[in-house]
């Protein structure tokens, strides 16, 4: 596994031309990175263009666009309110126009939206242009299950990273310290150098591993389990019961990852901030746990809660939970990950959340 670093070679004395970033999504993680991002290209002025273009899925706030809020006053105030964004980083209304002329693009979309937006894209990104998902979740279709790096390729033609990690949003923007892990494909180190240039910050330590599957599926399955930690938080369990609900759910995540992708390394569930460490932190920490405890808290439905409490923000791990799900059904496997089947269960077909462990 690599770690970190930060070498100094410029695109001037290579003789390269300075690289256009752009990124594709701008919620709440979204956000976050674009701060990051416009704050480093600063940084390396021979190797990227200072510009940096957003695209914002439109929307008006008391009567004024979203994009034109972001513009003048540099702040997200929907989706990371409180958060000065640098002047670089300029808000833009249409995916197409983000991306146009880039050499380098930001996968950061909620997962249901993003093959929607790629496709708008198609035909519209150069071949050489390298790509990164930060998206947690999987696509399930025709009963098959790809990871988001593997569809943006296929759909852009442009090869593609993944980035994940213990990455709670507001705390990353807060400058608060924090580790993530980028994957990155076979032979492909040089991409993931150039984004650890874009995204490394002394509070922001970026780690490279050479597995996109890995690190993809481990953000996209630790939603599930925390959605089960929020489920023991609701019932006031305790934290044995957590901490078993977590480690259980770590050996599903691994399990499913080796059962049915090629080439995920174990190493990344157990060492990374991709693993281990986003696991717990989003079991802890984030929107899928407080969704979960306030379903057994306070009845209501995940969706109602997802509007009541997020503000806009969306939650993945209930859709991931039921894509997994339908995906180990159709092949006769969903009573060999009992946990999954149990968030599934609870989530949409009604089953008692004190039967969350009955089967495990
Ligand atoms: N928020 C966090 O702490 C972290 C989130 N992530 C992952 O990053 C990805 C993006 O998450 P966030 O930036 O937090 O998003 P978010 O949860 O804040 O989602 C809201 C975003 O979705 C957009 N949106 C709504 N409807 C849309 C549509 N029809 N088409 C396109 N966009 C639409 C909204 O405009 C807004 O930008 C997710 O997969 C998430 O799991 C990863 C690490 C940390
Ligand atoms: O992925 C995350 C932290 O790394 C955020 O998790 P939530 O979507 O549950 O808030």
């Amino acid at each position: 596994m690599a770690s970190s670093s930060s070498s100094s070679s410029s695109s001037s004395s290579t003789g390269k031309k300075p690289l256009r970033l752009a990124i594709i999504g701008s919620g709440n993680w979204g956000s976050a990175i674009a701060r990051i991002a416009g704050n480093n290209l600063l940084q390396y002025p021979d190797l990227f263009i200072e510009e940096v273009r957003m695209y914002v899925h439109q929307e008006e706030i008391d009567g004024e666009k979203l994009t034109d809020i972001i513009n003048t006053r540099h702040e997200n105030v929907k989706y990371l309110p409180g958060i000065k964004l640098p002047d670089n980083v300029k808000a833009v209304d249409s995916a197409e126009e983000a991306a146009r002329d880039a050499d380098l693009l930001i996968f950061v979309l909620p997962h249901q939206f993003i093959e929607s937006v790629c496709k708008s894209l198609k035909g519209k990104v150069a071949k050489n242009a390298r790509a990164i998902s930060m998206i947690k979740g999987v696509e399930v279709k025709n009963g098959k299950i790809r990871i988001f790096a593997d569809v943006i390729e296929e759909i852009l033609g442009c090869k593609c990273a993944a980035l994940s990690g213990a990455n709670i949003a507001n705390e990353v923007a807060e400058d608060k310290f924090s580790e993530t892990t980028i994957g990155y494909r076979p032979g492909d180190l040089a991409t993931a150098e150039r984004f650890l240039k874009v995204f490394d910050t002394p509070t922001f330590r970026v780690g490279l591993v050479e597995d996109v599957a890995g690190v993809s599926l481990c953000g996209a399955l630790k939603n599930v389990v925390a959605i089960a930690a929020g489920f023991t938080d609701g019932l006031g369990w305790g934290s044995n019961a957590k901490a078993a609900v977590m480690r259980i759910g770590l050996m599903e995540m691994k399990r499913f990852a080796e059962e049915f992708f090629e080439g995920v390394k174990p190493e990344t569930f157990t060492e990374t901030s991709a693993g281990i460490a986003d696991l717990i932190t989003t079991c802890y920490g984030g929107r899928n746990r407080k969704c979960a405890e306030a379903f057994v808290t306070t009845g209501k439905p995940f969706d109602v809660l997802e509007r009541e409490l997020l503000n806009g923000q969306k939650l993945q791990g209930t859709e991931t939970a039921k894509e997994v799900y339908e995906f180990l059904k159709a092949r006769g496997k969903q009573d060999e990950y009992p946990l999954f089947r149990s968030v599934y269960s609870i989530a949409y077909q009604g089953g008692e959340v004190v039967n969350l462990t009955s089967r495990l």
